[in-house]
């Protein structure tokens, strides 16, 4: 071995295992092709500030190419908005590697769940008036340190939006995330679902994606932030569309999710366009809408006024129309929708999203190694979870909450 073997015991001897740091046994909170989540709390003799915290332990042994990429990345970037790793930690015995995160107990997949749920009985939950607002602000702040230090998110989507919880000292921060499943592949021909028997969703992917664009740019990370602004406002996917079980499909073209575009957004137009007829699947485009005649009374604000008394002239509307621009040209940068009126104007953006209002979900459930998550899987597809039925929904609601208050009157 190139290194003498009394050395590499003594810094076998001296190096920090994580299960003598850390307390994780049962309380694997997330699984997924990219490896398994456990919410973990330093145990007394550990040196990490006493808190929760998320240790990711990384699918598969050894220093794979996506360990790498991940470790590599998230060292170098340091933001409100974005995780922070906190430790990484090399079980040389398995090769196992662990990654240490702040734990977000929340996130806008479950977040916009609750509010789904609770629309549907009658329940309504009480929200600060400039939630949206302060939520769309930090994404965008974080996404605007990413890509100034051109980093690309790629595959932005509710359940990569995490929010800390009333116990973190971040109270209703964002943090951007990337739960995996599409990130073991950058380019974005490459059918995810070879690698993942999971449907991925093609819900916020850009209709330049969905027509062969061959690069993720800036302007596709934005156009996913205006799907997650319009789904924020309604608590409903706005280009929501069934997927077919395991597409096969190598090609990026989605005809499904195209036409549900087209039947919100009207069918782009050449001077909504120009670049259009050069995308590689434009001869597709053709064959399947012809000149989208029968989109042509279609629109962005009579999708939104019509299905949620949303105004075509409030700034909100504004914002979320620039960011849904069909050109990935006349999308603004982050910057430019962080300047936007929007922001400026009463009510402000909040550094507590939940600006002090108690926070209505339950905490994250622990998964057992039994059961397949089945939210974890809906979330990974990012589809409404199929609950049983609402009741079944509410009660395990119901019984997360009491089970908080008399941990709480415990504790
Ligand atoms: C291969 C690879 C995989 C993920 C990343 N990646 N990229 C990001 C950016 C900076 C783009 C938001 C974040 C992550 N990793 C995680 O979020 N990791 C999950 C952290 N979570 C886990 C659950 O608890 C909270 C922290 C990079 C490369």
């Amino acid at each position: 071995a190139w290194m003498d073997a009394d050395f590499r015991r003594q810094l076998s001897a001296r190096r920090e295992r994580v299960e003598d740091a850390f307390e994780f046994e049962g309380r694997k909170v997330g699984r997924g092709s990219y490896g398994q989540v456990f919410k973990t709390k330093p145990r007394s003799c550990a040196d990490a500030p006493a808190g929760d915290y998320a240790l990711k332990q990384i699918e598969g042994s050894g220093l794979s190419m996506s360990a790498c990429r991940e470790i590599a990345l998230l060292r170098e970037l340091k933001h409100p908005n974005v995780i922070s790793l906190k430790q990484v930690y090399l079980a040389h015995e398995t090769r196992q590697i662990w990654l240490l995160f702040d734990y977000a107990e929340h996130d806008l997949w479950r977040m916009i769940n609750f509010h789904a749920s609770a629309k549907k009985c009658n329940s309504q939950v009480s929200l600060p008036p400039n939630f949206t607002k302060s939520i769309m602000h930090q994404i965008l702040c974080g996404i605007h340190y990413l890509h100034s230090n051109w980093v690309l998110h790629r595959d932005l989507k509710p359940a990569n939006i995490l929010v800390m919880g009333a116990t973190s000292p971040e109270r209703g921060r964002v943090k951007i995330a990337d739960l995996g499943l599409a990130r073991l592949f950058h380019q974005p021909l490459t059918p995810l679902t070879e690698i993942d028997p999971v449907v991925v969703t093609f819900w916020y992917r850009a209709p330049e994606l969905l027509l062969g664009a061959r690069h993720y740019t800036k302007a596709i990370d934005l156009w996913a932030i205006g799907c997650i602004m319009a789904e924020l406002i309604t608590d409903k996917p706005l280009f929501y569309c069934k997927q077919e079980e395991d597409i096969k499909t190598s090609s990026p073209y989605n005809r499904d999710q195209l036409e549900r575009i087209f039947s919100v957004m009207g069918f782009p137009s050449q001077q909504d366009w120009r670049d259009l007829p050069h995308l590689p699947k434009y001869g597709d485009l053709v064959r399947n809408f012809g000149t989208g005649q029968q989109y042509a009374r279609f629109s962005l604000g009579r999708h939104m006024s019509r299905s949620f008394g949303m105004s075509e002239t409030s700034p909100e509307f504004r914002l979320l129309s620039r960011l849904l621009a069909m050109d990935p040209l006349r999308r603004p940068s982050a910057r430019e929708a962080l300047e936007d009126r929007y922001f400026l104007e009463e009510p402000r953006p909040a550094a507590d999203v939940f600006n002090g209002f108690d926070i209505p979900y339950g905490k994250r459930d622990f998964i057992s190694d039994s059961s397949d998550n089945k939210d974890d899987l809906a979330r990974q597809q990012q589809s409404q979870p199929v609950h049983a039925s609402l009741q079944q929904y509410q009660q395990s609601h119901q019984q997360a909450l009491l089970l908080q208050q008399q941990q709480q009157q415990l504790s």
